[in-house]
């Protein structure tokens, strides 16, 4: 970790990196496994070291707002009552890893093949990238040790890569009734063995990016300890890149940064690439800035445009959520602890002393993907958005709590969320100043349109028919609300949808010849050269998936593309 600048613009660097979250870290780790190649990796956020809040995964609704978010708004969201919602993004080495809620999605079969399809590259089909899921995944025993048999499939999991998976090493209490349910209503909500194979419809035991009871971000697993100490592996913390410079006529491989909010700014050059690695948000940001955008746009704000490429900012994809809290007849939930400082603190201790407890993991055993039935009659409106047969419309996710600090004074809830897996609304990222240190206009533009609407009354609907088993018998006290109609749906809708922190496809990657998109399937940004972009913007869909493993996907494949250009071992 560089903490004098001073020697920095007079050491040579093959790759600079920006931002250090999911798709940076990896890649800075593949990349430096070659000793001979220097990387510098530049990270606004502060070092992840000895941050109990971000370690302890039972703690995760604490790290939003914090210090380690960027603690980003939305604009007014139209279709939301005009209401503008929290956007989250990890401000610390991991980057949203470091405070992400660690389920652990790859997608469908179907939604990888559709990449493979929309790009022309077989590469990123499903299975040209299990390798890649191999070399991230190291599936480990959950924190309590209990017999995993029947919870997941060992065939489909790898136990030797980077970053810790496992099971719940800690059961809740509503998890005895879920099973039951599973099997009372198979038919509607099968249980899947597990979500990982490649088929996902069903519902099943969550799989968490966690290991030993603690979270194993990207900034603990790519750049621990035994990586980060590599000596030609350079990270230099707390920087904020402004935007990159042109070096040659279309050639981008400089880099500019302040440490002190733009009194002073400094450069530092890549002789290969830079790879920009900021997320979602900030890389069409960083882009725009640097001159490489929409001339239109760029120009309003009195930027020069060095590259007209239109497609940036655009196409931001994201999955809407309703957190539905359903009162429930039972103290054996989130809330008790998140109100109680003295509990609060027995079992923090009990995590720092044995890695035990309900901390070792969010209170989240289950998750399901499902589809609308076939004849539904959004079908008659709109052609089917999931990219096939077998990849799922709506996520439910059971959660034993409300996840936060400051639940309701009074009341223990089941929160059983309804998200749009494959949602069809898209927003954009904009400038709203000329100067980089201000923050983009992010607007997701959640539920605009109609099939994004119905899915998520329909979602909720099927919660209500899941908890209407005889396994919740005494156990559901009230309903989040007393809305049935479409109308009265929408409205709740409309006062209680949040993100669910996947935007995705906002510099998104298309095939060579396609007359729209930000990089090629190889990850280089179209018409230039030495630049390449490896993070969630790049997604030219959306996964029926929580986004980090597909990240993690795109930067080993990517870490695999940049080592053949440049024949680095
Ligand atoms: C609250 C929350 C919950 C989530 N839950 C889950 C989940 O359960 N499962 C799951 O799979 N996914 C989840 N996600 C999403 C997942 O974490 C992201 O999809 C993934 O981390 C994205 O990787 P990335 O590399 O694109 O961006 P990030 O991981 O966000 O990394 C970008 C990095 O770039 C840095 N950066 C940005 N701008 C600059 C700049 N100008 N200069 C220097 N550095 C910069 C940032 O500080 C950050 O470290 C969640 C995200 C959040 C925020």
């Amino acid at each position: 970790v560089i903490t004098d600048l001073d020697g920095l613009a007079h050491r040579s660097f093959d790759f600079v990196v920006i931002g250090g979250g999911a798709g940076g870290s990896a890649i800075a780790n593949r990349l430096t496994e070659d000793p001979d190649v220097h990387v510098l990796l530049i990270e606004a956020g502060g070092s992840n070291e000895g941050v109990l809040d971000s370690a302890i995964p039972g703690l995760m609704s604490f790290l939003t707002p914090s210090p380690w978010d960027w603690n980003f708004t939305s604009t007014p969201q139209s279709a939301l009552n005009n209401r503008t919602l929290a956007v989250a993004r990890g401000f610390i080495l991991g980057g949203s890893t470091g405070i992400n809620q660690m389920v652990y999605t790859r997608g469908t079969s179907e939604d990888w093949d559709s990449w493979a399809a929309i790009t022309d590259d077989e590469g990123w089909s499903w299975n040209n990238v299990q390798k890649y899921i191999r070399r991230n995944e190291r599936f480990t025993a959950p924190a309590d040790h209990h017999n995993t048999t029947g919870q997941f499939d060992p065939s489909v999991h790898s136990f030797d890569g980077v970053v810790s998976v496992s099971l719940q090493g800690f059961s809740n209490g509503i998890d005895n009734r879920t099973i039951q349910t599973l099997s009372e209503l198979s038919e509607e909500f099968p249980f899947n063995l597990d979500m990982n194979s490649g088929f996902q419809l069903g519902i099943g035991w969550v799989q968490a990016t966690i290991g030993d009871g603690t979270r194993s971000s990207a900034g603990a697993s790519y750049l621990g300890p035994q990586f980060i100490s590599r000596p030609n592996l350079h990270v230099l913390l707390n920087t904020r890149v402004l935007r990159m410079l042109e070096t040659e006529r279309l050639s981008f491989r400089s880099v500019e940064f302040t440490q002190d909010a733009g009194n002073t700014k400094h450069t530092v050059s890549a002789s290969k690439e830079v790879i920009l690695s900021a997320g979602s948000i900030m890389t069409p940001h960083i882009l725009m800035h640097s001159g490489i955008g929409d001339s239109e746009v760029l120009s309003s704000f009195g930027i020069e445009t060095i590259h007209h490429l239109p497609s940036v900012g655009k196409n931001l994809s994201e999955q809407p959520i309703v957190r539905n809290e359903w009162l429930v007849n039972s103290t054996d939930t989130f809330e008790t602890i998140a109100r109680n400082a003295t509990l609060l603190a027995d079992v923090i201790s009990e995590w720092e002393n044995i890695k035990m407890g309900p901390l070792v993991d969010p209170p989240l055993s289950f998750i399901g993907w499902l589809r609308l039935p076939d004849n539904a009659s959004i079908f008659q409106q709109v052609p089917d958005p999931a990219a096939g047969p077998n990849t799922s419309h709506y996520e439910l996710i059971l959660i034993n709590g409300i996840l936060s600090p400051t639940p309701p004074a009074t009341g223990n809830f089941l929160a059983f969320s309804t998200s749009v897996a494959s949602p069809t609304s898209r927003g954009s990222i904009t400038l709203n100043t000329s100067n980089p240190l201000d923050y983009p206009l992010i607007n997701p533009n959640l539920f605009s349109t109609d099939f994004d609407r119905f899915t998520v009354r329909e979602a909720f609907r099927a919660t209500k028919r899941f908890l209407a088993a005889q396994s919740w018998d005494g156990y559901i006290l009230a309903p989040p609300t007393n809305a049935t109609t479409d109308e009265e749906l929408d409205e709740y809708v409309r006062e209680n949808a949040a993100t669910e922190n996947h935007p995705a496809g906002t510099a998104a990657m298309s095939s060579k010849n396609a007359a729209y998109g930000v990089v090629d399937p190889d990850l280089l940004v179209k018409g230039l050269r030495g630049l390449r972009i490896v993070d969630a913007s790049i997604f030219p869909r959306l996964p029926a998936a929580h986004t980090q493993v597909p990240v993690y996907i795109v930067a080993e494949r990517a870490a695999d593309l940049i080592k053949s250009a440049w024949k680095i071992n």
